[in-house]
């Protein structure tokens, strides 16, 4: 049986994505940019870069050649964010079903992954993937819930849900792109806050209050956005945020610790292969909160630290003396 579905990025996510759906037997093709790593998986089945916990199942077949996925009707595009544009581009454009499962927004442009990979591939018909998915616990085989959001409705879920769910794999359907891309991304930088809460000791109580007055945050942004409080609320945003905010087994957190130890985000980051999206996604989305009026102080304060123009003595010293407020935004009389 030949591969219905394929897997763009062979980092950790896609490698136990890849996992995932080989879990059944089903074939997949796993595109890989580096050649070793091709040859790493296909021979060893092995991802020693990635993902070294796991032994890959022996039907997930590796290549750095991206033509060879071109012919697929169903492809999980699962590289960084700020690489989305140029990796799709690669594709000959198609009518072929494209599942985003990045989580970041576009520096330079503020685009969310949907409005990148449609510029990128305007014929393909688009759906974000995105949840409380550590990649080694899915690699693994243990219990996953997701969101897959479907531009193209009940229609494209019909299409997608058999080929994607598996016994401990279980999409559930929404029709809110915004919201699910704008979920995972805003989670990013959060972890960051709440790694920074860790990493000075500033207890269980601040920790828990940057999860709900960061919620706020998402909440604000995402629904100037048109994204609905209802996904927000769900797996690909709240779920993902607590998950990520508190565990070191995120990148993200595990960045925010080390700024929050005293280290430059350059030490943080100096020598790593794998991707904190938070880092890449928190000026710009400061920007655009800037830019739209959105009241951010959490994540502009994440920007300032990643920045180095502040310790984090200093943001924790003005999030903690910002003018005492209501708590819900009162609807205007
Ligand atoms: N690791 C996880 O548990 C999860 C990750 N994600 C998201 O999946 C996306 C991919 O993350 P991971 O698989 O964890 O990555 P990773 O950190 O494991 O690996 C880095 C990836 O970036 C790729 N890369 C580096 N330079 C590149 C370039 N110039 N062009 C194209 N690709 C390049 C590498 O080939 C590799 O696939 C991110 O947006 C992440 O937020 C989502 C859910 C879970
Ligand atoms: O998105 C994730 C889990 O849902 C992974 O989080 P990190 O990228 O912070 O490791």
């Amino acid at each position: 049986m030949t591969a219905q579905v394929g897997v763009i990025g062979a980092g950790a996510w896609g490698t136990a994505l890849a996992q995932a759906l080989a879990s059944d037997g089903s074939e997949v093709s796993l595109w890989a940019r580096e050649s070793d790593l091709v040859r790493e998986i296909n021979q060893e089945r092995r991802n020693s870069l990635y993902l070294p916990s796991a032994m890959l199942a022996p039907t997930i077949r590796a290549t750095s050649d991206l033509a060879e996925l071109a012919t697929l009707q169903v492809l999980l595009v699962v590289v960084p964010a700020q690489f989305l544009a140029s990796v799709v581009g690669q594709l000959p454009p198609g009518t072929r079903d494209l599942v985003l499962c990045a989580k970041g927004i576009e520096a330079g442009t503020g685009r969310l992954m949907a409005d990148v990979a449609a510029d990128a591939d305007p014929q393909a018909r688009l759906a974000v993937l995105s949840g409380p998915t550590f990649a080694h616990e899915v690699a693994a085989g243990l219990p996953t819930a997701v969101t897959l959001a479907c531009s193209g409705g009940r229609e494209q879920w019909a299409r997608l849900a058999p080929l994607l769910a598996r016994p401990a794999l279980r999409p559930y359907y929404s029709a809110d792109v915004t919201g699910a891309e704008i979920g995972g991304a805003v989670k990013n930088v959060l972890a960051i806050a709440c790694g920074v809460v860790e990493g000075m000791n500033l207890g269980q109580n601040a920790r828990a209050a940057v999860i709900a007055r960061g919620y706020a945050e998402m909440l604000r942004f995402g629904l100037a956005r048109g994204a609905e409080a209802e996904t927000l609320a769900g797996l690909c945003g709240l779920g993902d945020l607590v998950l990520t905010c508190s565990s070191t087994s995120s990148r993200n957190f595990s960045l925010g610790l080390a700024l929050g130890q005293g280290l430059t985000a350059a030490e943080a980051l100096s020598g790593k292969s794998s991707v904190a999206e938070g880092a890449a996604t928190a000026p710009v989305l400061a920007e655009l909160a800037t830019r739209d009026g959105i009241a951010m102080p959490i994540v502009e304060g994440v920007c300032r630290l990643l920045s180095g123009v502040s310790p984090a003595s200093a943001v924790v010293a003005d999030i903690l003396s910002r003018p005492l407020k209501a708590e819900r935004e009162e609807p205007a009389a």
